[in-house]
């Protein structure tokens, strides 16, 4: 570990300062395509227009014969396109893979400048984390790039979960973390073969009443993900960086989906991977306060003055703890509504409602 004086010091001669606060941007879906896959990538400037992350995926779902084509892809993509205020990512192979180093030599050669965020996966400690922040500081300064790059780290082994509170805090590049349910899954021999998501046999059952073992006793489906995301939700606001739930495997179950992602915003997340166009509005919705929920924040700061005592509201009794619960909604609402004027209509609109 750097010494607490050395952290914010740059890794390489020329290389751009470490950022002290990781950007705030609005990011509710990490939206995947494949950069060999060309019918992808010829949505991908439509896509950029409705998501808040785009990402050049070169990792797992592209054949390995397709890597090289991937990595070119990702570069012509970036060179040919301005997304705006859109964020472009990459997800990198693996460090043990054979094609992670010249995805890191090549992307930040080439479009350094373009990327915000780069996705390291099967992340297992810090060390992983080191190794990429010294090898980034090297290329961005003989790139001489001015901005330095964002590191984000997949949670997908048993060991990534055990070190989870090191890893978020192994550099200042560490932008965020995000589940990956898949790999994870398989990491600790879990016995599911879905891409997150629960499972019907992952449940509680209420007691039997009476000698009858069988009838009348509902059970209920529990969420196999709650311990890791909570973990990983702690870990990240420990460090100043941000959670996310990744991928939902089941395309077709919308309804789902949505379940899943709104779990993870509950606990905490800022976003989860859209990889599909039809989990791209499942997420905007989800990971967007409910315009209701936004009028209560705004009714309870406005009702609390200075922040301190207590008052009732609507038969609520609301203190110093409820209204800084409220502004972490208030100030998400306006953080969103601020690049969304449908958003900001939506929120005012309720809040007139809710004060009238
Ligand atoms: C465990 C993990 O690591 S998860 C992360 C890695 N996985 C991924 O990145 C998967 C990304 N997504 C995909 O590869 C695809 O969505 C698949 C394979 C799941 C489904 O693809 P398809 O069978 O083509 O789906 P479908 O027929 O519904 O697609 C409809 C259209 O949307 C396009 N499309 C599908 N997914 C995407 C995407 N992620 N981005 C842009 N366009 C997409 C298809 O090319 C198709 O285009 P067309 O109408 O011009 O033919
Ligand atoms: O990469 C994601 C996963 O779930 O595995
Ligand atoms: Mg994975």
């Amino acid at each position: 570990m750097r010494s607490p004086k050395d952290f914010f010091a740059p890794l390489a001669v020329g290389a751009p300062e470490p950022v002290r606060q990781i950007p705030a941007l609005p990011s509710r879906m990490i939206h995947f395509f494949d950069p060999s896959n060309e019918k992808m990538v010829a949505k991908a400037p439509d896509l950029a227009k409705k998501v808040d992350v785009l990402l050049g995926n070169l990792e797992d779902a592209v054949k390995a014969d397709r890597k090289e084509a991937a990595r070119e892809g990702l570069v012509k993509v970036a060179k040919e396109n301005d997304f705006g205020s859109t964020q472009l990512w990459t997800r990198v192979n693996s460090l043990d893979s054979p094609w992670v180093l010249d995805d890191l030599i090549t992307l930040v050669t080439e479009i350094g400048d373009k990327l915000d965020v780069i996705m390291v996966p099967k992340v297992e400690g810090a060390q992983d984390i080191h190794y990429v922040d010294r090898l980034l500081a090297q290329l961005e300064a003989r790139a001489g790039l001015r901005k330095p790059l964002l590191v984000h780290a997949i949670l997908e082994t048993a060991s990534g979960v055990a070190n989870v509170e090191e890893i978020a805090g192994a550099s200042p590049r560490m932008q965020g973390i995000s589940l990956g349910p898949a790999d994870l899954a398989a990491s600790r021999r879990m016995k599911t073969t879905r891409v997150g998501g629960g499972h019907p046999g992952y449940l509680v059952r209420t007691d039997p009443v009476g000698d009858d073992l069988t009838e009348g006793r509902t059970t209920y489906q529990q969420d196999l993900w709650h311990y890791t995301v909570a973990r990983m939700v702690d870990a990240c606001v420990l460090h100043g960086i941000l959670p996310y739930y990744g991928p939902f495997g089941d395309i077709r179950d919308v309804v789902a989906c949505e379940d899943q992602f709104r779990n993870a915003f509950l606990l905490g997340c800022v976003g989860a991977w859209s990889l599909h166009p039809v989990q791209i509005d499942i997420a905007k919705k989800v990971f967007s306060p409910a315009p209701e929920d936004v009028a209560w924040a705004r009714k309870v700061i406005a009702a609390m003055g200075d922040g301190t005592g207590a008052v009732m509201i609507d038969g609520k009794m609301q203190d110093d703890a409820s209204v800084k619960q409220c502004r972490v909604v208030a100030e998400l609402a306006d953080a969103l509504a601020a690049g969304d004027p449908e958003l900001a209509e939506a929120y005012d609109a309720a809040t007139k409602e809710a004060l009238a």
